[in-house]
């Protein structure tokens, strides 16, 4: 058997999934991009019925993509299979990933099947993938809730019907290391021809299990593993790809395996999601996190000195982290600030570096100190809104004890300068509401404001973060400035170019006002 395990990403797919996390089409082909870096071997760009959007994106990652398989989500439903055949068709490599839930649970209360009905669509729907494509996937939602004499028989006609990988997850998070291990065991010994195929992993991380349950069914047989970029996904998420891969890299004496992933890309990918979705990493996260190589406490700094390898297991530059000695100023011209860049792990088109220089600059001016912090702060912010049609020109704000607060704002919408005056309980208020005379949007509600400072001191960048709920749906938006208000107004109108998207208009609707 071989020692390769192929790293299968559904950031795109699973990982969109977080209540809040939508991407656009050019944001996901980024993303894309930055996963072929990174040599993930599998890229699911989406699930193609979901919708046109869906459809799109999956089209043109696959035509964008040179060396991934790209793949599709479908139910074991007809039209989900030749809506992903279409839009995977383009792909050098194009793969259908069609799967039904197998447990007791979902067969009876969400199906409404019995599992000879469930078996017979297992059957059908992989057989008609692979009249479609020679690569099928087939996946027994809810594997680790079913019957083992059940899904040893779902997995039997799911081969014999042509799949090449069977993917057996824990859709939701209820397995442990030991009982995953276990259920990939049992299935490669009694299924078979299951040597004809490739087992594959899927863990959610409901118990925060994720990752030791993905590793402990690698060391049982697995070798496909499906993960995202900083575990992002339904619910509590998804195995993180970066925890994966460096576990397999850091402990290969007691796990022999290889992943293709190269490594010194991993920060640039979890830059690249955290920026795009607006999920912030937390600073403990392993691998990606603020603090993964950080050192406060006497005894361990003394270590440090003395060796770097008594308090790390891998080098930050493994991880795609370069020590830098570049101190960023208003002094501070294109070459160094592109360096700086390269080194926090950014990789930016011509505009959007043009873009990101002239803040940079402004930021320099106005704060004393630009730490990369303040940095990574300003290109995630760049990044987010670089094709945002609604536009912050210019906000100011009359505040103080004496209230009512009002606000001036003046917004580009598509093209077009429109500029009103609000008032509000208070400023944050008063900004929002002028947005909403600009922008109507009656039917969606602010969920969560949120505001940090990114560095220390009292110039420091504020970073806001402001979730809009409408109609079941949820988007998440960032924005960061030396001024709160217009990090705000900043944020709160990217949430609103992303809701846009999500309602599967253009921005600038017949509801705008004049
Ligand atoms: C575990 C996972 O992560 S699975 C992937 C989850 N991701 C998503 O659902 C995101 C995209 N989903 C969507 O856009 C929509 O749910 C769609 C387009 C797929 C379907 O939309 P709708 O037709 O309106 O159906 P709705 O979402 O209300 O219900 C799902 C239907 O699919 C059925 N279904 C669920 N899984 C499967 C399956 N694997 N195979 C066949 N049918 C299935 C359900 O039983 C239900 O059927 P019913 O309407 O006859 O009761
Ligand atoms: C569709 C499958 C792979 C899934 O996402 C899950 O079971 O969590």
């Amino acid at each position: 058997m071989t020692d390769t395990v192929l790293i299968f990403d559904t950031t795109l797919r699973d990982g969109e999934q977080s209540p809040g996390c939508s991407m656009n089409l050019e944001e996901k082909l980024k993303v894309a991009d930055q996963l072929e870096n990174l040599g993930v071997d599998i890229i699911e760009a989406g699930f193609a019925i979901a919708s046109e959007g869906d459809f799109e994106a999956v089209s043109e990652v696959a035509r964008q993509c040179k060396k991934a398989t790209v793949a599709s989500l479908a139910r074991a439903a007809s039209a989900d299979i030749e809506r992903a055949a279409a839009a995977v068709k383009h792909a050098v490599r194009p793969r259908i990933h069609t799967f039904i839930a197998t447990s007791p649970l979902h067969m009876r209360v969400k199906l409404n099947k019995t599992p000879e009905e469930v078996l017979e669509a297992i059957n059908a729907s992989v057989s008609l993938a692979r009249n479609l494509v020679p690569d099928v996937e087939w996946s027994a939602e809810d594997a680790t809730r079913s019957d083992p004499d059940f899904l040893a028989r779902a997995i039997e006609v799911a081969i014999k019907a042509g799949a090449r990988t069977i993917n057996l997850p824990d859709t939701v998070g209820y397995a442990t290391p030991e009982t995953y291990g276990r259920m990939f065991r049992e299935m490669r010994e009694r299924v078979p021809n299951s040597d004809l195929v490739v087992f594959s992993t899927h863990c959610h991380n409901d118990l925060g299990l994720a990752v030791a349950n993905t590793l402990a069914a690698v060391t049982a047989g697995a070798r496909q593993v499906e993960s995202t970029i900083n575990g992002i996904g339904e619910r509590a998420g998804n195995a993180a790809v970066e925890e994966i891969a460096m576990a397999l890299k850091v402990r290969h004496d007691v796990m022999p395996y290889r992943t293709n992933v190269v490594s010194t890309e991993i920060t640039r990918a979890s830059r690249m999601i955290s920026g795009i979705t607006g999920f912030q990493v937390q600073p403990n996260k392993a691998i990606v996190g603020a603090n993964a190589f950080a050192h406060e406490s006497g005894i361990h700094q003394d270590g440090m000195i003395k060796d770097a390898s008594t308090y790390e297991i891998m080098t930050p530059e493994s991880v795609g982290l370069t020590a830098s000695n570049l101190v960023m100023g208003k002094h501070s011209g294109r070459a160094a600030f592109r360096q700086k860049l390269e080194e926090l792990g950014y990789k930016l088109g011509d505009n959007e570096f043009q873009d990101a220089f002239h803040r940079f600059k402004a930021l320099a001016d106005a704060k004393k100190h630009v730490y990369d912090e303040d940095i990574i702060a300003l290109v995630d912010d760049e990044v987010l809104r670089g094709h945002d049609g609604i536009q912050v020109k210019e906000v100011e704000i009359y505040c103080g004890s004496n209230g009512p607060q009002r606000a001036i704002l003046t917004l580009d919408v598509d093209g077009e300068e429109k500029t009103v005056t609000s008032r509000g309980n208070g400023p944050v208020d008063a900004l929002f509401n002028a947005i909403r005379v600009i922008v109507p949007h009656d039917t969606s509600v602010l969920e969560r404001y949120e505001v940090h400072a990114v560095t220390g001191g009292t110039d420091a960048q504020a970073e806001v973060s402001v979730l809009l709920s409408e109609d079941g749906r949820t988007v998440r938006g960032r924005g960061a400035h030396v001024d709160t208000m217009v990090a705000s107004a900043r944020a709160y109108v990217n949430a609103l170019n992303k809701l846009m998207v999500k309602r599967g208009k253009s921005a600038p609707d017949a509801r705008i006002a004049g």
